[in-house]
């Protein structure tokens, strides 16, 4: 019964190619010096692997009620479905229907993640036409909640799940995988969840939801897309408490254990994929975040999002909102409360870009940026008892206890909420900020909903309407004295998809800090003039493709200069390649 059928199109690139830019010609080989060999051209994408019954039942292939007379008589479905044929059009709506008719967002979740199973060119589909009514269920907040419920809600696994047990063995777990080309892996390791903290095995569905935006977002094909979940064990004594907890039940390994095994998995994927496959850490927790980072970024393709992605949107979030301010980066004062992967990585980024403006001394540019923590403002006198990834925003000062002083002693024109927690941007910190600075800047940048140091009510009405204000997760526009507020969403998922594509389409093997200066100038330099004038300081996800297409592009050309990318000839047009490249979810032709 085995037939084989064509896609069509997937041969041409090694992302995805639409089909009418292949046919148009003109777009160069992908693959550049290192073509996929024939056999890996051939299989899996060009000949189906199932038929019948098994094809309706593989979610990469499956259309559902698509499928044409002509198809449903080739591949031996007649009878297997109901007569009529609908278009996917059709079913986008149907669908859409359904999605809305729930009224609890873990359900529409749910039913999000169902159809992924089922039917995943129809699932990619739904969420790029949708995406801005459907990236707050797949992504933040509501992939926060299904996280911390994941153990009641689990039915199949979704990922790759490499726990104690499969120590010494990683290598073999990566080949259970039924992909042969990786492009991108998310990994966690579920310490520190988004705001939430350590959900152990169950962060898994973070790595999954990066992954789904890194397709929807950055046109990365689904297949070459790796979800994995590292699992040392949890300290979380609830779930290690819960009879329907997935994970390994025992406290978490540190230490060598901890670090050999990462030390494995990092060897056995550059093994299994090559030196060109992106390895994205997600949600680590500080005290491992920056080791790995630093001690991988010299010899493999890595990038951590919570330091670098958010770095780099919300560099890009103050450079616009400068525009309508008014002033320089350089004149700015910064004020974080957090510093840990997110404050301490933006704070970095700001100060290189200063520094790269004024060429000044990254020491002397780090001057400008203050940041406070659960023991107050972080100054020289603290240095000894300080962790390393601190220690450079220790400057000379006295010391002050807290963040309402803190605002009221260094009088900041930007206050940023990197710290995961919730509410702490009272009323009294907003008010003391809005007395010095005519326009203040808030970014309470801290996932999800609940962890936010406030909300955007809280924001523009505490100002009196004259915050520029973004965050973390989205909030609705809000009314305050007759006007409608935007606030804009200062979340990585602006950046991490493009830049993927950007490293990807270049081949490129390491990322440098220059790569994130200029996603991040791309990202800013996509908001538009009817944006600005709406108060907005990140153009929509709406038009989030053309905007990833655009930061892959400044990516790639950073990593052609830099003689990091790999792929030669380099495109003459970027932006148009990158374009080119992105995975579609239309369904294909199969003959
Ligand atoms: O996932 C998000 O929404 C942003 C992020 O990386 C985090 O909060 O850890
Ligand atoms: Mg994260």
């Amino acid at each position: 019964m085995e037939s084989t059928f064509k896609e069509i199109g997937d041969r041409q690139s090694v992302l995805d190619l639409d089909p009418k830019s292949a046919v148009g010609g003109g777009v160069e080989d992908v693959y550049g010096e290192d073509r996929a060999t024939e056999d890996q051209l051939v299989t899996p994408w060009t000949f189906s692997v199932a038929s019948g019954y098994s094809l309706l039942r593989d979610p990469q292939y499956n259309k559902g009620l698509a499928f044409t007379e002509k198809e449903r008589d080739a591949h031996y479905l007649r009878g297997l479905l109901p007569p009529i044929i609908l278009s996917q059009q059709l079913q986008e709506k149907k669908l859409m229907q359904n999605i809305r008719q729930y009224q609890v967002p873990l359900q529409k979740y749910i039913s999000l993640m169902e159809l992924q199973e089922r039917n995943e060119r129809l699932f990619y589909k739904l969420l790029i036409d949708n995406v801005e009514e459907l990236l707050p269920v797949v992504y933040t907040p509501t992939v926060g909640e299904a996280c911390q419920k994941y153990g009641s809600i689990f039915k199949r696994p979704q990922g790759l799940y490499i726990s104690l047990k499969e120590k010494g063995k990683i290598l073999e777990v990566l080949k259970n995988w039924p992909e042969r080309t990786i492009q991108a892996i998310v990994v966690t390791d579920g310490e520190r969840i988004l705001g939430l903290g350590d959900l152990g095995c169950q962060g898994m569905g973070i790595p999954v939801g990066k992954l789904s935006l890194y397709t929807a977002l950055g046109g990365l094909r689904p297949s070459a897309c790796l979800p994995i979940t590292i699992d040392v064990g949890t300290n979380n004594e609830q779930l290690l408490k819960n009879e329907f907890y997935i994970g390994l039940r025992q406290r978490r390994a540190t230490g060598k254990e901890y670090y050999e095994l990462l030390h494995e998995f990092m060897s056995a994927v550059k093994q299994n994929y090559g030196e060109k496959v992106l390895i994205q850490f997600e949600d680590f927790a500080n005290h491992n975040a920056f080791e790995l980072l630093a001690k991988y970024r010299t010899t493999h393709l890595v990038f951590n999002d919570d330091i670098q992605g958010t770095a780099s949107v919300v560099l890009a979030g103050v450079v616009a909102a400068l525009k309508l301010v008014g002033g320089a980066l350089a004149e700015q004062k910064f004020l974080f409360l957090g510093a840990g992967e997110a404050g301490t990585g933006i704070a970095e980024l700001i100060a290189l870009e200063i520094s790269k403006q004024t060429k000044a001394p990254l020491e002397e540019t780090r001057k400008k940026i203050w940041l406070v923590d659960s023991k107050g403002l972080i100054v020289s006198s603290r240095k000894d008892s300080l962790q390393n990834f601190k220690k450079p925003w220790a400057h000379e000062h006295e010391p002050v206890k807290d963040l309402l002083d803190a605002v009221k002693v260094m009088k900041p024109t930007i206050l940023i909420g990197s710290s995961g927690v919730g509410k702490t941007f009272t009323k009294e910190v907003v008010e003391a900020l809005s007395s010095c600075n005519d326009k203040p800047i808030i970014m309470a940048l801290s996932n999800p909903t609940s962890q936010s140091e406030c909300t955007a009510e809280e924001a523009y009405t505490w100002s009196k309407g004259r915050a520029i204000f973004a965050s973390g997760s989205p909030f609705d526009p809000v009314e305050y004295n007759g006007k409608t507020y935007v606030p804009g969403q200062s979340n990585n998922a602006y950046i991490f998809p493009g830049f993927g594509l950007g490293l990807i389409i270049s081949g490129a093997i390491r990322v440098h800090d220059e790569m994130l200066l200029a996603a991040s100038e791309a990202l800013a330099s996509q908001v538009t003039k009817e944006n600005f004038d709406k108060g907005l300081i990140y153009p929509p996800f709406s038009t989030i493709r053309k905007i990833s297409a655009h930061i892959a592009a400044n990516v790639a050309a950073k990593a052609y200069e830099l003689g990091v990318a790999t792929r030669l000839p380099r495109p003459k047009d970027l932006v148009k390649y990158a374009e080119n490249c992105m995975y579609t979810p239309v369904y294909r032709n199969y003959r």
